[in-house]
């Protein structure tokens, strides 16, 4: 593939309140650092049609899963937790339709914060639904008055998040107060905080580039290296979109 790969991105969703209408956003990082990384970022609205959502996704190359709320515990089958504040249900029921698709289709997905979750539940796995009670000797993984709270990493070498980061302190942008628990069939853990919490998975299939991380390297107070994981996983797309115009061909 010679040209920019185009990168779906979910988007939030804020229903009508008082005076303001319903809207859908997305944190700049998400789409800039794609941009940054070579790719064109291509952003769906909240969608409760599957066939759109499939028609879209048949025309990109990858797929970025974005951070944001929480996913609602009882979609999976647990109880609600006081702790969690559940994504507007007209975003969560358009992406699980739209991960759903990705993993039939085996699109190449970066998931990060809830969009890593979301990646790991839709595959098998589960969650911690709040670190404060489940990990209770954790750090801190939030701090609800500084929005660049940083905690430092430890990565597997032999993975993405490892040749991203290398040897060294590493230090990544952390807001979240669920994590998983129990990793998904077909994926592993690239990345933890020293604390055990995990901060990475990535896919050990052969056919699906998929990987996820807790940490959010859109963030406004990403370091320069916190880029070369949306590097990275553009290089990845356009790998798979070269053996896929191979196989087209052959
Ligand atoms: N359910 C999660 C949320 C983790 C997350 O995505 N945080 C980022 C929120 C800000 C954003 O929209 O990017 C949790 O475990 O708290």
């Amino acid at each position: 593939m010679t040209c920019k790969p185009l990168i779906g991105m979910n988007a939030d969703f804020r229903a009508a309140a008082r005076n303001v209408p319903a809207y859908s956003y997305i944190a700049a990082g998400y789409f800039q650092s794609v941009i940054a990384a070579g790719g064109i970022p291509v952003i769906l609205p909240p969608m409760d049609d599957a066939s759109s959502i499939r028609t879209a996704i048949e025309n990109l190359h990858g797929f970025i899963m974005i951070g944001g709320a929480d996913l609602d515990p009882r979609n999976d089958g647990f109880m609600l937790h006081p702790s969690v504040r559940p994504l507007d249900p007209v975003r969560e029921t358009s992406d699980r339709l739209i991960i759903a698709e990705l993993a039939e289709r085996r699109v190449p997905v970066l998931g990060i914060g809830t969009g890593m979750q979301l990646l790991n539940v839709h595959q098998g796995g589960n969650l911690f639904l709040n670190i404060k009670e489940d990990l209770p000797n954790a750090v801190p993984h939030h701090d609800a008055h500084d929005p660049n709270h940083r905690h430092t990493l430890n990565v597997e070498s032999d993975s993405l998040v490892g040749r991203v980061y290398g040897d060294g302190e590493i230090r990544v942008s952390s807001r979240h107060h669920m994590a998983i628990d129990e990793v998904a069939p077909g994926f592993r853990v690239t990345a933890r905080c020293p604390d055990g919490v995990i901060e990475a998975i990535e896919s050990e299939m052969m056919d699906w580039f998929a990987i996820g991380t807790q940490f959010h390297p859109e963030c406004g107070a990403a370091s320069a290296l916190d880029i070369r994981i949306f590097e990275e996983f553009i290089d990845g797309v356009r790998e798979r979109a070269n053996q896929e115009d191979l196989r087209l061909v052959a």
